[in-house]
């Protein structure tokens, strides 16, 4: 018999192994509770103790203890190593239920929030990761090195499938490659998905056709699961390239079944973040935007929502970091493209190009529908500002032989709205 106690969790001078999950949390351990105590608990309660000691006959177990091996007293921030045996393969929510599990909520902590996870091949190559990732800009559009462009139709919801098709057909002639659904549109009375889909289809193909360029739609399926697959299965009768899912209200079960279903058809998905800030808005509890965009590569979107680094309208984690990540090496999955939303509009574009590089989505709702002269204007606006941040001309300046920039940068200003 052996005893597995908190203590049996914790040893400073462990070097994790290249096989195991590394995970880095910042914890407030809990009142008259040492760092080193709060963090044993946090790497027995995610692997394989609990509160009480425990006494197994060592031939039955085999050991998943996972182990708190680095302490940073001034930051808060602990290190826990995790075997890679702990995991089933290709499990993204048993993983979760380990490392992001009972562990939040428990009391010998006050708060904890896992920040940073270091993804060893064993568990990787348990994921499929993107199919075409940053390369959808060559692969399925004709964006070349600039950055993508896509719009949201606003009001978010409420139109009608003619007037969604008819938005998205002007802002397609504007400029932009990408028309895509807001989070909460998906099938409505006002609005049905199939409907929705052929007509937005049919009038892309219609755009295509004049102006020569590739475009596509960025079609909400987000849905209970079984209904989400059959509505991957019409966006490829349909002749559609992408489909879009609201990855975290789905959970990572549905994408990694939608992500399957769309390698039989080739489709890209777009993963939008509604709620994700549920989890990470606090910085000191909850799992943080980096790991979610992580867990997304991992099971396989091809772009993700990651934030404006500061210029739109909502509150962002670091942005440029958590890209650099998507576009870095993670044990040879593809990149993902990130995706810039939220409050954006042309008067930031040059900033945002600065801030964030060119192998990015743009995406902009109010910032183009808003426009004083309509969505066609919004979007081409949208796209002169891209141009002239290319071109490393001041916005002003392009703004001088470009109306429909001059009538945005009056509105707008370089504001960043709230
Ligand atoms: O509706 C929009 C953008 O509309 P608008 O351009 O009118 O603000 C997007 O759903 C969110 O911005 C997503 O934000 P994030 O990318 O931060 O998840
Ligand atoms: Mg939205």
């Amino acid at each position: 018999m052996t005893g597995i106690e908190y203590d049996d969790f914790l040893d400073r001078t462990y070097d994790p192994a290249a096989t195991e999950l590394v995970c880095t949390f910042r914890i407030e351990p809990a009142e008259e509770m040492t760092i080193e105590a709060a963090a044993s608990r946090v790497a027995s309660e995610s692997s394989n103790g609990t509160w009480a000691t425990l006494h197994v006959d060592e031939s039955e177990l085999t050991h998943l203890g996972a182990v708190a091996c680095e302490i940073d007293e001034s930051e808060n921030e602990i290190t826990v190593a995790y075997p890679a045996d702990l995991f089933e393969a290709g499990s993204m929510p048993q993983i979760l239920s380990c490392i992001a599990g009972n562990i939040m909520g428990m009391k010998a902590v006050e708060s904890i929030r896992l920040e940073d996870c270091e993804w060893p091949e064993s568990i990787v190559s348990g994921f499929p990761g993107p199919q075409f990732g940053t390369g959808v800009a060559r692969e399925k559009l004709d964006a070349g090195d600039r950055p993508i462009l896509a719009t949201v139709p606003k009001p978010k919801v409420g139109l009608s499938t003619a007037a969604h098709a008819r938005v998205g057909e002007e802002a397609w002639r504007g400029g932009v490659d990408l028309l895509k659904d807001d989070e909460n549109l998906t099938d409505q009375d006002f609005n049905p998905f199939e409907d929705r889909l052929a007509e937005s289809l049919a009038a892309r193909d219609r755009v295509e056709e004049d102006v020569g360029e590739r475009k596509d739609y960025l079609v909400n399926v987000t849905g209970e699961t079984t209904e989400m697959l059959e509505r991957v299965d019409l966006v490829a009768e349909h002749g559609g390239g992408f489909v879009m899912v609201d990855v975290i209200t789905c959970g990572w079960a549905a994408v990694q079944s939608v992500r399957e279903r769309c390698a039989d058809h080739g489709l890209a998905i777009h993963a939008h973040r509604a709620m994700h800030a549920a989890f990470d808005r606090l910085d000191h509890h909850g799992v943080s935007m980096r790991v979610l965009a992580q867990i997304a590569r991992l099971c396989g979107v091809d772009h993700i929502h990651t934030g404006t680094a500061g210029l739109g309208k909502l509150a962002n984690e670091d942005t440029p970091g958590i890209n650099d990540w998507l576009h870095g090496d993670c044990q040879g999955l593809k990149p993902v493209l990130p995706v810039a939303s939220g409050g954006l509009h042309p008067g930031v574009v040059d900033r945002l190009i600065d801030a964030l590089g060119t192998d990015i989505c743009i995406q902009a709702g109010g910032g183009i529908h808003g426009h004083p002269d309509g969505t066609h204007a919004g979007a081409k606006a949208l796209r002169q500002s891209v141009d002239a941040s290319l071109d490393g001309v001041p916005l002003d300046e392009y703004a001088q032989e470009h109306a429909e920039l001059a009538t945005a940068l009056d509105k707008w200003g370089a504001e960043t709205p709230r």
